[in-house]
């Protein structure tokens, strides 16, 4: 597969200038796209700041605590900032720890794709093309501008674009993710896209947080969370099966809840807290929410 087989969308440009920004499909997209476009969180920026890799999501694994030193010590917050971005960056590369075997030739697609942190790490591991869609230009931008900086914006694009209706030609994707993005979206219409543009064999992967069907209704923390950031968590049950409808197969499904925990707990020491901290830590240790990988096979 070459890297042009996959888009129709033959006018797309990686040059700002030139990118075609399409009306948002809805009023609810419109108030995202302006959200993602007015967002500069120092939590997000300087934890990117550190390597170049620009994470919308969250981390996990256990703190390394020797890493960190003496909270005394002037040099303790930058360390607690590298360490928070380094639980981030272990995230995403369990994410793609479940993309399956990935050529060089492949093209994978990253649905709601923000900064672009994941889709360079995807790049950099196996040689292959990486398309990403948000609803924000001045993400896409920053994506644009940070491949066309390390050189692969050959390899790495991203596009002003919904994810519920892509220009990627059908069948074609070898694997593709939302990486804490499919709160935004339904999920039928979500995992009708992703079964459409993916190849038979291939491979979706998400992760993202979910409230769980054990605890009863949405509580009180997973609605501020809704509230925070403008998006509609929805329920493990609804995850598998609007993936049954659509011809995804999970192969894996893993409960990260235990390991996203010490990022939360770490972050809600920094001086970089955004307020939503608690929040999150409740509802995980309360059992109503959790933080979920699922990998699926399109069938
Ligand atoms: C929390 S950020 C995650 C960004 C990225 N996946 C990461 O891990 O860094 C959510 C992203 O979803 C995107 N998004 C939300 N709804 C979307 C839609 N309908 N189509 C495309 N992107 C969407 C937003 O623009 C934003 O980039
Ligand atoms: C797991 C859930 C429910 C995620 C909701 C989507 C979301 C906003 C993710 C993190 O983005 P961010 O990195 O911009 O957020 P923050 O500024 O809090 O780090
Ligand atoms: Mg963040």
């Amino acid at each position: 597969m070459t890297s042009t087989d996959l888009s129709a969308d033959v006018a797309a440009s990686s040059s700002s200038a030139a990118m075609f920004i399409p009306a948002p499909a809805t009023p609810y997209q419109g108030d995202i796209a302006r959200y993602w476009d007015r967002e500069a969180r120092p939590v997000n920026l300087r934890l990117g700041d550190v390597d170049g890799l620009y994470h919308h999501h969250y981390g996990i694994g256990d703190v390394d605590r020797g890493a960190l030193g003496d909270t005394g010590d002037s040099a303790y917050e930058k360390k607690l900032i590298a360490e928070l971005h380094r639980l981030e960056s272990a995230q995403a590369e369990l994410l793609l720890d479940h993309l399956g075997p990935i050529g060089r030739d492949d093209t994978l697609v990253d649905a709601g794709c923000g900064r672009g942190g994941s889709m360079v790490m995807a790049h950099q591991r196996f040689g292959c093309r990486v398309e990403g869609v948000t609803l924000s230009a001045k993400q896409a931008d920053f994506a644009n501008q940070r491949a066309r900086e390390l050189g692969i914006e050959d390899h790495v694009h991203a596009r002003v674009c919904d994810m519920l209706g892509t220009p990627f030609e059908t069948g074609r994707a070898a694997a593709s993710w939302n990486n804490e993005s499919s709160m935004y979206v339904d999920l039928e219409d979500l995992f009708a896209e992703h079964s459409r543009i993916l190849a038979t064999g291939g491979r979706y992967v998400t992760i993202t947080g979910c409230w769980n069907p054990r605890y009863g209704q949405p509580s009180k923390y997973v609605s501020q969370i809704n509230a925070h950031f403008e998006c509609n968590i929805h329920s493990r049950r609804e995850y598998l099966r609007a993936m049954a409808d659509n011809r995804l197969v999970p192969q894996a499904v893993i409960d990260l809840t235990p390991a996203t925990l010490p990022y939360w707990e770490l972050r809600a020491t920094s001086a970089l807290v955004t307020g939503i901290e608690k929040a999150f830590i409740n509802s995980y240790k309360d059992g109503s929410f959790q933080y979920l990988l699922i990998a699926a096979d399109r069938v």
